[in-house]
């Protein structure tokens, strides 16, 4: 997968792809599906997707509090898995942010990246103030020559699926709920870096991984789908996952720590994709070590069991 930031000056095996637009964050079913409608609309075509980077809410309000279900990397991962070719993540900044709708579908659209068809969202909005609606895309793709598709918004139980509510789902420790809008486990990508040390002391020592910059799931106990993704022990694990600031040891900085089981061996510096399966119960305190080693064990007995049925 080629990854184009730049909608100027674009190489010409870049230009006349078929691209789905949107921020994409998660990559959940109702994405796949506008991504599908970009591969059906021609086959021939390369399948491209345009996204933004940062996404547009972290440019327009820096200090609100993370929100993304991914990273820009592991959404990146997953687009090339379901086979895209081309990726314009195109850098969000003043100069994009103020482009007007027409602007927007004429400069980035069809002059800078001459693409021979978008799809969208039925709620896709874009340009200056989100003013420009689908019915102004359409309207733009005939006036300049481009093909233009509006996919529908994908439902779940009731509701549009939406990157909205995968949140709440995760915030709510429902992790399966998130999973069946998503189509996949969510799953937290990242460096395993160094802590406090104590993990082998206790008996389970825990890869940790920052969740900086991300919507932080329900604080608490996981049973967890771990894939090691690079290094000599590259492959599949099962494991039970704590997400927050572990109130036992006074911990300030929210984070993830995953113990593997039947694992032995040194996981600094490797890349982790950790998926949540289920939510067992809160982050707690205990009466000192022995209750809080003897809850772990039994974290882990469970995690075990419900990973065994998958
Ligand atoms: C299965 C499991 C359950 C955990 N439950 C809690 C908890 O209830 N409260 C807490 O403060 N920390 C909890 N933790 C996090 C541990 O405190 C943390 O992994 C340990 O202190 C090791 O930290 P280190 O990796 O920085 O050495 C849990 C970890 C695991 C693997
Ligand atoms: N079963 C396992 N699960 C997770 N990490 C393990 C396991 N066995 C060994 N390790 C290694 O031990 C490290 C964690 O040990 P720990 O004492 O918790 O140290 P830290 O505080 O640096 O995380 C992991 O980063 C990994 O390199």
């Amino acid at each position: 997968m080629r990854i184009i930031r730049d909608y100027q000056f674009v190489d010409d095996q870049d230009r006349g792809a078929t691209v789905a637009i949107g921020n994409f964050d998660g990559v959940h079913r109702g994405h796949r599906s506008v991504i599908d409608l970009a591969r059906q609309a021609a086959p021939e075509a390369p399948l491209g997707v345009m996204t933004f980077e940062p996404h547009p809410r972290e440019f327009f309000a820096p200090n609100a509090p993370p929100f993304r279900l991914m990273s820009a990397e592991a959404r990146a991962h997953r687009l090339e898995k379901i086979g895209v070719e081309k990726l314009y993540q195109l850098n969000f900044n003043q100069a994009l942010s103020s482009l007007t709708p027409e602007e927007f579908a004429r400069k980035v659209i069809f002059e800078g990246l001459g693409l021979a068809h978008v799809v969208v969202g039925a709620d896709f909005c874009f340009g200056k103030g989100r003013a420009g609606t689908v019915e102004d895309l359409q309207r733009f793709g005939q006036e300049m020559g481009f093909g233009v598709t509006i996919a529908p918004l994908m439902e779940y139980s009731k509701h549009t699926v939406s990157s909205t509510a995968i949140r709440t789902a995760l915030s709510e420790g429902r992790p399966r709920d998130a999973a069946a809008m998503l189509g996949h486990w969510h799953r937290i990508e990242g460096e395993v870096i160094g802590g406090e040390q104590r993990g082998r002391e206790l008996g389970f020592p825990t890869a940790n991984q920052s969740i900086d910059g991300l919507h932080p799931p329900a604080f608490g106990v996981y049973a967890v789908l771990v894939d090691v993704l690079d290094g000599p022990h590259k492959g599949s694990y099962h494991g039970a996952a704590s997400v927050g600031v572990r109130p036992m040891f006074d911990g300030e900085q929210p984070n993830i720590e995953t113990y593997l089981f039947d694992f032995k061996g040194n996981l600094y510096g490797a890349h982790l994709s950790v998926g949540l399966v289920d939510y067992l119960r809160p982050e707690m305190t205990f009466d000192g070590l022995e209750p809080f080693i003897a809850q772990m064990q039994a974290d882990c007995d469970q995690a075990r069991a419900i990973l065994q049925t998958l």
